[in-house]
C-alpha cells in the first residue's frame, strides 16, 4: 500500500558521510507506487550508498528515509517491507532452487502448502518453471539471477531493490534479461529501485531516471526527457553521447542567438541572454545535406556499425572533430570526401 498521493519511497534531504568522504550530499527523491525508477551514475558517485540507506543497511548521517509513508531512516533492513537483489549471486548452495525461493517465507512461517504454490506461481514469472528441485549449481548464470529475482520478489516486498543486477552476464543474456525485467515489473506492479552505471539498461527499463554524479543528483525524469532536455551539461554527456562546444551569446537582426565556432560555424536560438555558453549537440542531431548547410567539414573517419554509420567530421570552423551518426543507410561518403552538415531544429540544448 502506498501512501495516498502514490508515493511509496521519500528520501528527504539525505546526507552520507563516511569519515572525511562525502559519499551523498544531500539528496531529495521520491520513488511512487508501482514505478520502475533507476539511479544511474559513474563508478564511486554514490548509487550503491543510497540504496543501502533505502534497504537500512547503512544510516543516514543527515535526513529522512520513509516507506509507505513510515519514518525509516533509523530502522534496521528487517523492519522495512523492502528485499535486495545483487550483482554477485547469493543463492544458497546447499538448497535447491525451490527452496531458495521459498526460505524467506519459510522463515515468515507460511505453511508448507502456500509456501509450494508460491514458490511455483514466482519459479513460472521467471520463467523458471519445473526448475524447483535442481540444483543452482546446474544452472546457467542468467538462470540463476532468475531465481535470486524470484526469491525477491516472492514474498512480495513494497520496494525491490536492485543493485546491477545483470552487469555480470555477457552482453546478450543481459539484453534478454533486461526485457524479461521489464515484463516482470509489468506482471508484478510492483515498485522497483535499481541501481546502476550503465546508461543504456538505465534508459530502456526506466519510468524515471535519477542523474548522480558526486554524491548529487543532477536530474530526474522519464527517460525521453533526460535525453532530449538534459538539465546539465554532466547529464548530456553522461546519457547517451553529445558534442559539446563553447558558444557565444550574440544579436542577430534583433534575435539572441548562439554562435558556435564563429562566422564558419552554425548558429541556434536561446530563451534568455548570458554570456558563454555550452551547446550539446546528439549526433543523430546532425545530418549531412548535398550542398548548403549550417557549415561544412571534412570527413576524417567513418565506423559501419550494422544499423548506423557514425562519422567523425573535422569542420571548417574552429573547434573540435563533430560526431555524427546516421541511422539506417550509410549515404555512401566516404573519409576524406568534404560534406555540408545541418543542425536539425530545435534539437541543441544550451547550458
Ligand atoms: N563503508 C565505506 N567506508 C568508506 N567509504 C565508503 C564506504 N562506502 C562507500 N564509500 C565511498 O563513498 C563513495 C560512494 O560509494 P558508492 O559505493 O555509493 O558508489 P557507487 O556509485 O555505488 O559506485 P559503483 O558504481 O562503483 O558501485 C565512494 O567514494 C566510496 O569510496
Amino acid at each position: 500500500m502506498a501512501a495516498h498521493d502514490g508515493t511509496l519511497v521519500e528520501l528527504d534531504d539525505v546526507r552520507k558521510e563516511f569519515g572525511d568522504v562525502v559519499a551523498v550530499k544531500g539528496i531529495d527523491f521520491d520513488i511512487r507506487q508501482g514505478e520502475f525508477f533507476t539511479l544511474v551514475g559513474p563508478s564511486g558517485c554514490g548509487k550503491t550508498t543510497t540504496l543501502r540507506m533505502i534497504s537500512g543497511f547503512e544510516r543516514p548521517t543527515e535526513g529522512r528515509v520513509r516507506i509507505d509513508g513510515r519514518e525509516m531512516t533509523s530502522f534496521p533492513p528487517e523492519a522495512r517491507d523492502t528485499n535486495l537483489v545483487f550483482q554477485h549471486l547469493s543463492l544458497f548452495p546447499h538448497m535447491s532452487v525451490g527452496e531458495n525461493v521459498g526460505y524467506g517465507l519459510k522463515k515468515a512461517g507460511v505453511d508448507a502448502d502456500e509456501r509450494d504454490e508460491r514458490v511455483r506461481e514466482y519459479l513460472d514469472l521467471v520463467d523458471l518453471g519445473g526448475y524447483a528441485d535442481r540444483d543452482p549449481a546446474d544452472l546457467s548464470g542468467g538462470q540463476q539471477q532468475r531465481v535470486a529475482l524470484a526469491r525477491a520478489l516472492v514474498n512480495e516486498p513494497a520496494v525491490l531493490l536492485l543493485d546491477e543486477p545483470l552487469s555480470s552476464l555477457d552482453r546478450k543474456l543481459r539484453k534478454r534479461m533486461q526485457v524479461e525485467l521489464r515484463q516482470i515489473h509489468e506482471q508484478t506492479q510492483g515498485s522497483f529501485f535499481y541501481v546502476t552505471h550503465d546508461q543504456e539498461v538505465a534508459m530502456t527499463l526506466s519510468d524515471r531516471i535519477a542523474v548522480m554524479n558526486e554524491g548529487r543528483i543532477e536530474q530526474i525524469g522519464p527517460p525521453e526527457k533526460i535525453y532530449r532536455d538534459p538539465a546539465t551539461e554532466f547529464v548530456a554527456d553522461f546519457i547517451g553521447d553529445t558534442n559539446l562546444f563553447d558558444g557565444e551569446v550574440i544579436d542577430r537582426d534583433g534575435d539572441r542567438v548562439v554562435r558556435v565556432g564563429g562566422p564558419d560555424g552554425f548558429v541556434v536560438p536561446v530563451d534568455g541572454a548570458r554570456g558563454d555558453v555550452t551547446v550539446s549537440v546528439r549526433p543523430e542531431d546532425f545530418t549531412l545535406v548535398p550542398e548548403g548547410g549550417d557549415f561544412t567539414g571534412e570527413v576524417t573517419e567513418r565506423y559501419f556499425q550494422g544499423d548506423r554509420t557514425n562519422f567523425v567530421i573535422d569542420p571548417d570552423f574552429d573547434a573540435e572533430a563533430v560526431q555524427i551518426v546516421i541511422q539506417g543507410r550509410e549515404g555512401g561518403v566516404d573519409t576524406g570526401e568534404r560534406v555540408a552538415v545541418d543542425v536539425v531544429d530545435g534539437a541543441p540544448v544550451v547550458f
